[in-house]
């Protein structure tokens, strides 16, 4: 059954907007970051994230954001070209403002955090203006991440671009990606992110997202299918929530569930588990796959990358995904 119809004639089949950031992922792991001296750097940001996934996975690409006039940005720019995503509406900083930086401490493989430095950060400076109305009409699916509501003037810009995929019937995908630092309080997040979710076709989230936006809401026993149907009476065909090592739900407006299990993985650290998922369940819907068999999919390419070191340079090709599975099915694989 087909849950989504993705307009099939555009020439662009994934553009995302928001953050592009930098990752320095700790090299001396299980350790607290007071003991770590050297670190990686790495393409980050979750939109980035899962914009480079599904550019391995095939898929032709474009990101919609803003870097900083320095050497970060022009990193983040040529990594982007170099992985063929077309970077026509990356544009760059005029006022001194900066690239967030995102340093990880990984003290075990399940303790992990992220330490964040996010002021006057260039990707919260999209202006509403320079969203191309074009690229969104030319792309079959837009992606946008909860990180770009926190502040304006991109929140505007997230809700512009909102408004020209609504205008132009192109499929809008939620990745909540729930940052606290940068929002003032729990009230003006809670009403943002309910604003944009509204409007999408697909909202993906943790429980504990979720959670966040159920402020105002009654769902005392944090039910996934309470919090899932409140959506299917705005735009949302398929609402997923993501229990991390326990797996996902995915609802669909016909009250149908499709429960996924992780895959067992040799993990190294958690972060980057939602992006590759998103990047690998978005894959698959795309290819017209079933909903169980994407989720499959996103959770054997959320497994690889929890087992690699970086979030973007370690997501997956096609053939990998595939060979993971092949392999974990043998048996190969069981560490988890
Ligand atoms: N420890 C783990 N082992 C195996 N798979 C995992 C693990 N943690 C997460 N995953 C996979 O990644 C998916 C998304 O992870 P989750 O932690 O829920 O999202 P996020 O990274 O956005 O917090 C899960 O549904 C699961 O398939
Ligand atoms: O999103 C960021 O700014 C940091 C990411 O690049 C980071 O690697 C990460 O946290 C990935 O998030 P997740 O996939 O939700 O675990």
């Amino acid at each position: 059954m087909t849950y989504v119809s993705f307009p099939d004639t555009r020439k662009m089949d994934f553009t995302a907007i928001g953050r592009l950031c930098i990752d320095l992922n700790a090299n001396e792991i299980n350790r607290p970051m007071e003991e770590t001296m050297t670190f990686t750097k790495y393409v980050g940001g979750s939109p980035a994230n899962i914009t480079i996934g599904m550019s391995r996975l095939g898929m032709e690409t474009a990101f919609i954001g803003k870097i900083a006039n320095d050497q970060m940005g022009r990193f983040i720019n040529s990594y982007l070209e170099r992985n063929g995503i077309d970077t026509s509406n990356v544009v760059t900083d005029d006022t001194g403002a900066v690239t967030g930086l995102a340093f990880t401490e990984i003290k075990s493989p399940t303790d992990c955090s992220i330490l964040m430095y996010r002021d006057h950060v260039a990707d919260l400076l999209l202006q509403s203006r320079e969203v191309q109305e074009q690229l969104i009409a030319d792309s079959k699916v837009l992606l946008i991440s909860g990180t770009a509501l926190a502040k304006s003037p991109s929140r505007e810009a997230v809700f512009q671009a909102l408004a020209y995929a609504k205008k132009h019937g192109t499929i809008i995908v939620f990745d909540l990606d729930y940052r606290p630092y940068t929002w003032t309080s729990a009230e003006e997040t809670a009403v943002y992110y309910n604003l944009a979710a509204e409007k999408c076709d697909i909202i993906l989230g943790t429980r504990e997202e979720f959670d966040m936006m159920e402020t105002f809401d009654h769902n005392p026993d944090h039910s996934d299918q309470v919090t899932a149907q409140k959506w299917f009476d705005f735009s949302a065909k398929i609402v997923i929530i993501k229990h991390g090592k326990e797996g996902s739900i995915a609802y669909t407006g016909e009250g149908l569930s499709h429960q996924a299990d992780s895959y067992p993985a040799r993990v190294v650290k958690t972060f980057g588990a939602g992006d590759s998922y998103a990047a690998g369940f978005l894959y698959g819907l795309m290819q017209g796959w079933t909903i169980e068999r994407s989720m499959a999919f996103g959770s054997a390419a959320a497994s690889i990358v929890i087992s690699s070191h970086s979030c973007s340079d370690a997501m997956p090709t096609v053939e990998q995904v595939n060979d993971y599975i092949e392999r974990c099915n043998r048996g190969e694989i069981t560490v988890s």
